[in-house]
């Protein structure tokens, strides 16, 4: 392993559909020293544009049914609008930014996921040792900045619509190998709440038995509970911290001082 350090940070969905919450917090995230990873979705803005077109939006625990034409409007919206939008963004503040599919430089490949009790349809899974980490750290060495959309490919010429939060969790433990990797999610909310409601009951420090426990009691619930699994699933593999939080509070992260830190025990 090199010395040196790697950022990876997921701005949530809410982010995004707001343009002044978006470029404040993207000039947070460039002011950021060293190297350093940005992965989005961009879901609300794929349901609202689906809509628009007629089709209905069908999420079942947190991830899309993806047929073929909402593959069409989820590749049009993450890998084309929202990203391209993220990288000039990012280019005004002038962080060298090139946006990525799982497609291009075969950076991440994923599967279908299996139809069982439910047909996700062209959903994908990243299973293990499907990130080209050599290929991303060349773009990191050659002094890009990535900028990661919610797409992948097969590897057959098939694109898949793949959870953001999975792809950020399998990117830092991918690129552990080669940097200590730090993984950031970042949201609307000041971290894991106690009660949702409150954004000053942030848990300062989560373990995956409290974590259960939380569930359990339904403390945690909704998209919280795969972004946790994804985000607990990067600590026991490797990656050196994670922590979930406020994307307006960025600026606090190097001082330790940011949102929820799990605990690897
Ligand atoms: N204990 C909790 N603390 C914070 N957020 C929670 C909690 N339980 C449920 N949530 C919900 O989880 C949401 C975050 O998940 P999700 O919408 O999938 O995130 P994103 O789109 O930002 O990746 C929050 O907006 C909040 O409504
Ligand atoms: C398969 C699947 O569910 N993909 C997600 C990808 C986008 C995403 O994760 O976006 P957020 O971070 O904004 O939630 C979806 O289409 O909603």
């Amino acid at each position: 392993m090199s010395n040196s350090t790697l950022n990876i940070i997921k701005i949530g969905g809410n982010v995004i559909d707001d343009d002044i919450q978006l470029e404040t917090f993207l000039e947070k995230f460039a002011a950021i020293p060293g190297k350093k990873i940005l992965v989005h979705g961009g879901g609300k803005i794929a349901t609202r544009l689906a809509s628009k077109l007629g089709l209905e939006a069908k999420m079942v625990e947190g991830r899309r049914i993806t047929d073929k034409d909402m593959l069409d409007v989820v590749t049009m919206v993450y890998a084309g609008l929202t990203n391209k939008n993220i990288v000039a963004l990012l280019q005004k503040y002038t962080c060298d930014a090139i946006g990525l599919s799982g497609a291009d430089g075969n950076v991440i490949k994923a599967v279908k996921r299996p139809v069982r009790e439910i047909d996700y349809g062209y959903a994908g899974d990243i299973l293990a040792d499907s990130v080209n980490s050599l290929a991303i750290k060349k773009f990191l060495d050659a002094g890009f900045t990535p900028v990661f959309s919610a797409i992948t490919h097969n590897g057959s010429g098939q694109l898949l619509n793949t959870n953001a939060d999975t792809i950020a969790s399998a990117l830092a433990t991918a690129m552990a190998d080669h940097y200590e990797t730090s993984l950031i999610y970042c949201f609307e909310k000041n971290g894991v709440l106690l009660d949702v409601n409150d954004e000053n009951s942030v848990i300062e420090n989560i373990t995956s038995s409290d974590f259960d426990k939380y569930k359990e009691r339904g403390i945690i619930s909704d998209g919280m509970i795969p972004k946790l699994q994804n985000a607990f699933d990067a600590i026991n593999k490797g990656v050196k911290s994670v922590y979930v939080g406020n994307a307006s509070n960025l600026h606090l992260f190097q001082q330790q001082k940011f949102g929820t830190c799990l605990i690897n025990k």
